[in-house]
């Protein structure tokens, strides 16, 4: 593309000057993406990385989707979890140009004119909303948590084939408590305390209601709210608007998916029946409770109700196993309280542990290195092959190394984690974890939702998609006994997921384009793949 304009470029204006802007001769694109990938390898850390990246996205688009597309496993965790985490921590001190959309609190009574200056609002089909209020489980990020809608709607674009004009990255700037950031020169975003909770409420309906009726064709993707507000604003909004909260329905649905997979292996190798797996929720926010009330659905398939269900499942926050009896017990935390402990409080991991004998231990916690030896060891003595999933992310949050784990279970945990591990070679053998991150689901509940032209975002869209991906793991990787299918297929993937989100849609009567309704799956799928845009320059874009 680039030499493409520069060629148009000499032809139309004789100066030398510009004539010095045209690539060589022999320029090639092939070459110049082999060129582009030395060019990011011979960076020397994460962030040089991104920076890099970053530039690039803004030089050669086109490119930059074409190298993202061809080089997934690679590129993902730099302009994703963990290097996003960087980006974002650091965002007002490496920002370059503007990349997303800010709406600022002091832009209430007229966020209608704010959005309506976003070029092509009629383009807009996925916006990414965040209010930097807990970026990954790094905390109160403020004005900088702008890269993770970035690089969310990155994953749509190379994931799932959503256009890039479509995207629409946004950050509410409402403020930050983090004082670091209010004494910093460069800080970006308003120097202010967070609002409180009834201006906030009166900022978001006029955010969603303004979002309606400017990008009339949307859907809401909200992110990394802190965890009140993130069951708050899903609550409120999801009868009247097209949207979804990632961190409670994304990440419930991706993690129901690999367990799915899990508890296969899990049982397979311990004889004992999948109604019978226990789970242990270490950490009980947002993404906890959101996977926890998910995972209800592994216990529906195999025919309980929901109350038999929900004693299949314990959860534990900062303060130990989260039983009924406690005084001042947060309403998201209610549901899966405890009434058959009556004893003094576990706090102890551990312990909580050996009371519980939890077939699966999950870590949605922030919490570095939680799951010591002791934990896994004592995982390890109750199962044959113990499922652990350290969710936290970045990596610098999550809750077990994969090696450690490998070493601690002798190879036989059952391993997903929220940012992604390399795999691990002992002897004939190689190790290979699961990454349990969202990434794989947004993209496919997304696409489906807009090809749809879904009025809402329903739990049964959402519990579909996670049935669609754990079916999707190919015969390779169900022999080599991943959870998760590999990185490199997840426009196949995503593809799939769309399909079974469509016709959740369609048995829900939240569709809005009766045709689809009476074609075949193959029919339907090869819709699908034809509406995703491909950036390489051969393929049809539409
Ligand atoms: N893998 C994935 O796809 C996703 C991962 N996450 C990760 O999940 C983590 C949590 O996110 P949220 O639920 O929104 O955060 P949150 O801050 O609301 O929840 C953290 C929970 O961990 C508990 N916790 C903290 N310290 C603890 C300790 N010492 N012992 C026991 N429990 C402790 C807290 O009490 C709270 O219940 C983050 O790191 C985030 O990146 C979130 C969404 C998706
Ligand atoms: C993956 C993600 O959404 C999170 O860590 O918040
Ligand atoms: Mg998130």
């Amino acid at each position: 593309m680039a030499a493409q304009v520069s060629a148009n470029v000499v032809k139309n204006a004789a100066t030398t000057k510009i004539l010095a802007k045209v690539p060589p001769p022999a320029f090639s694109q092939a070459t110049h993406r082999s060129r582009c990938l030395a060019q990011l390898r011979s960076k020397h850390n994460g962030l040089e990385k991104y920076i890099y990246l970053n530039g690039l996205k803004d030089r050669d688009p086109t490119l930059f989707y074409t190298l993202l597309y061809d080089n997934m496993r690679e590129m993902v965790p730099i302009l994703y979890t963990p290097t996003v985490g960087d980006a974002c921590t650091n965002y007002s001190h490496i920002w370059r140009r503007p990349e997303g959309m800010y709406v600022s609190i002091g832009d209430k009574g007229r966020i209608r004119e704010v959005l309506s200056t976003w070029p092509n609002v009629r383009e807009g089909r996925i916006a990414v909303v965040t209010d930097g209020s807990r970026i990954l489980g790094l905390g109160d990020l403020g004005a900088n948590g702008l890269p993770i809608a970035v690089g969310k709607l990155d994953l749509y674009i190379a994931g799932a084939g959503v256009r890039p004009s479509s995207a629409v990255p946004i950050c509410l700037d409402l403020g930050t408590s983090t004082e670091r950031y209010l004494n910093d020169p460069l800080y970006i975003g308003v120097r202010r305390p967070r609002p409180s909770l009834e201006e906030m409420d009166e900022f978001m309906d006029e955010f969603m209601d303004a979002m309606k009726e400017v990008f009339p064709n949307l859907l809401v993707q909200f992110e990394d709210f802190s965890t009140d507000n993130a069951f708050r604003y899903l609550d409120r909004f999801r009868e009247k608007y097209r949207c979804f909260n990632d961190d409670i329905q994304g990440t419930g649905s991706v993690v129901l998916s690999g367990f799915l997979n899990a508890a296969h292996l899990a049982s397979h190798a311990s004889g004992r029946p999948l109604s019978e797996h226990r789970i242990l929720f270490f950490g009980a926010g947002s993404a906890g409770i959101g996977v926890a009330k998910q995972l209800l659905s592994f216990f529906k398939f195999e025919g309980m109700s929901e109350a038999d269900a929900t004693k299949q499942i314990w959860t534990v926050d900062s303060k130990g196993l989260i039983t009924a009896d406690r005084p001042g017990l947060q309403e998201h935390k209610k549901f899966f309280a405890r009434t058959d402990y009556q004893g003094p409080p576990l706090t102890n991991l551990v312990d909580i542990i050996n009371h519980v004998k939890p077939t699966a231990l999950l870590g949605l916690s922030t919490l570095r290195n939680a799951f010591t030896k002791e934990v896994v060891e004592a995982m390890a003595s109750h199962n044959p092959r113990p499922i652990i999933f350290p969710l936290s992310n970045p990596v610098s949050l999550c809750e077990v190394d994969y090696e450690d784990a490998i070493n601690w279970t002798d190879g036989k945990v059952i391993f997903a984690s929220g940012s992604p591990y390399k795999p691990i070679s002992r002897g004939e053998r190689t190790f290979e974890p699961g990454q349990g991150n969202n990434m794989y689901i947004f993209p496919g509940i997304g696409l489906g939702a807009l090809l749809a032209k879904a009025s809402r975002v329903t739990d049964s869209m959402v519990e579909q998609a996670s049935v669609a991906l754990a079916s999707s793991l190919d015969r390779e990787e169900r022999e080599a006994g991943l959870v998760y299918p590999r990185l490199d297929r997840i426009r196949e993937i995503s593809a799939r997921i769309a399909l079974a989100v469509v016709r959740a849609a369609q048995n829900a009567s939240v569709d809005g384009v009766p045709a689809l309704r009476h074609v075949t799956d193959n029919t339907l799928l090869t819709y699908i793949k034809e509406q995703m845009w491909d950036p390489r320059p051969s393929k049809n874009h539409l």
